[in-house]
C-alpha cells in the first residue's frame, strides 16, 4: 500500500487568478523521499500545506495509509513539518527544545527519549547549548530531532537547507537523508534547487504553474524529460525541431535517432553531454559548419558553445575532446534525441495524449 496518496489536489486562492495548485496527483511509498521541485510560485509550498492540513484544498483527496485525512486537523494527521527557519525556541536549550515536543510522553521518559534523539542527529554534546550557540546545520538537526520526537508518520521539509551556506548545505542534507533512511521515515522535500533534489530524493515531481508535469526517479526524469519545461528545469537541454519517421528524425544536425518512435513534426531534447564534437571531414562538412564560440575547462570535462545555423548548442565533452574557440567542427549526437510532449503529438503504439511512461 502507498503511504501517502494524493488525488486531484486543487487550490485556488483568488478567483481572478489561475489555481495555485491544479489537479495534482502522486503517491509516496513507505520510507520513500519524494522531492517536489519547481520554480518560485509554482505551488510547492501550497501542496505541502494542504497535506499537513494548514491550507484547506478546494478539490481532491489526501489518503494516509489508505484513509482520507480530509476531516482531520493538522495535529491529528501525524505529519511533521520542518520549516525553512527551523522555528526553535531561542530561550530553551537544545535538550529542552526537543523535550518540549515530547509532551505526549510520560514526564519521566521525556529526558531519555530526547537524549536518544539528539544522539541520533549527532548532537549529544550540544544538549546544554542555546540555538544561537549552534551552526545553521546544527540548528537544522535540532529541528529534525524535534520533529521526529512527535513520532510522525510522514515528514514534510520546506526548503530546509536554504539558509545554509554551500558547504554546510551539502553535508547537512547528506546527514538528514541518512537520518530519515535510518528511521525509515517517508518524507517530502520542497526545493527549487535541482542538485539538492537529485542528491536527496528517491523520486521527484516537477511542478510548473500549479501542475505536476512529471514524476519519476531522478534518472527517469533526467534521461526522459516529458516536456520542454522539465528538460530545461532539471539540467540543461538543447531543444531541436525535426520531422520524425519512426525512430529517426530529420533535423539541423542531419538524420538522428530519436525515442520514442513517432511521425511528423517533433520537438527534441538533447542533453549537452549527449552531443559530441568531431573533426570535420569531407563527408560531414556543410558549407557553413558548426563553429566553437566558447570553450570552458571544468576539470573533469569541457563545456563548449557551438554556433550552427543561427543558433547555439551547448556541448559537454571529456577533456580529451579539445578544440580551440573559432574551430569548425562536426556536431553529432551520442544518444537518441528525446521526443518531447506537445499538443497533438501521438507516439507510435499509443493513443493521442497518452503519457509515454507510466511513472508520470
Ligand atoms: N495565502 C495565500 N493567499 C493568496 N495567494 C497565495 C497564498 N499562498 C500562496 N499563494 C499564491 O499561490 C501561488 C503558489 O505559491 P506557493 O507558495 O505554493 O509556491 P512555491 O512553489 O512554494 O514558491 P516558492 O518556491 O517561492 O516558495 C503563488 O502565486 C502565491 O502567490
Amino acid at each position: 500500500m502507498n503511504h501517502l496518496e494524493i488525488q486531484g489536489l486543487t487550490k485556488r486562492f483568488d478567483l481572478s487568478s489561475p489555481p495555485a495548485v491544479h489537479d495534482v496527483s502522486f503517491q509516496l511509498k513507505t520510507g520513500e523521499i519524494l522531492g517536489l521541485l519547481g520554480p518560485s510560485g509554482c505551488g510547492k509550498t501550497t501542496t505541502l500545506r494542504m497535506i499537513a492540513g494548514f491550507t484547506p484544498p478546494d478539490g481532491g483527496e489526501i489518503f494516509l495509509e489508505g484513509a482520507s485525512v480530509a476531516s482531520l486537523p493538522p495535529e491529528r494527521r501525524r505529519i511533521g513539518f520542518v520549516f525553512q527557519d527551523y522555528a526553535l525556541f531561542p530561550n530553551k536549550t537544545v535538550l529542552d527544545n526537543v523535550i518540549f515536543a515530547l509532551h505526549r510522553k510520560k514526564r519521566p521518559l521525556r529526558k531519555n527519549r530526547a537524549r536518544d534523539l539528539l544522539a541520533l542527529v549527532g548532537l549529544s554534546r550540544e544538549e546544554h547549548r542555546f540555538p544561537h550557540e549552534l551552526s545553521g546545520g546544527q540548528q537544522q538537526r535540532v529541528a529534525l530531532a524535534r520533529t521526529l520526537a512527535a513520532e510522525p508518520e510522514l515528514i514534510l521539509l520546506d526548503e530546509p537547507f536554504s539558509n545554509l551556506d554551500a558547504a554546510l548545505r551539502e553535508s547537512t542534507r547528506a546527514d538528514v537523508r541518512s537520518l530519515l533512511k535510518c528511521a525509515e521515515m517517508s518524507a517530502i522535500l520542497v526545493t527549487h534547487d535541482q542538485e539538492e533534489a537529485l542528491s536527496f530524493c528517491d523520486t521527484l515531481g516537477v511542478m510548473n504553474a500549479g501542475t505536476l508535469e512529471q514524476t519519476g526517479t531522478p534518472e527517469e526524469i533526467y534521461l526522459n524529460p516529458r516536456t520542454a519545461f522539465v528538460a530545461q528545469f532539471l539540467g540543461r537541454a538543447n531543444l531541436l525541431r525535426g520531422t520524425a519517421t519512426g525512430s529517426t528524425a530529420r533535423t539541423d544536425l542531419g538524420e538522428i535517432a530519436i525515442h520514442p518512435a513517432t511521425d511528423g513534426s517533433v520537438l527534441l531534447s538533447l542533453r549537452p553531454e549527449h552531443l559530441t564534437l568531431l573533426p570535420l571531414t569531407e563527408a560531414n562538412s556543410p558549407d557553413d559548419p558548426p563553429r566553437i564560440t566558447s570553450r570552458e575547462f571544468r576539470g573533469h570535462d569541457l563545456t563548449y558553445r557551438v554556433k550552427f545555423r543561427n543558433r547555439e548548442f551547448l556541448v559537454h565533452t571529456d577533456y580529451t575532446c579539445d578544440y580551440p574557440p573559432g574551430s569548425a567542427v562536426a556536431l553529432a549526437p551520442r544518444r537518441p534525441g528525446v521526443v518531447l510532449q506537445e499538443p497533438g503529438l501521438c507516439f507510435r503504439g499509443l493513443s493521442p495524449g497518452t503519457p509515454r511512461n507510466s511513472s508520470g
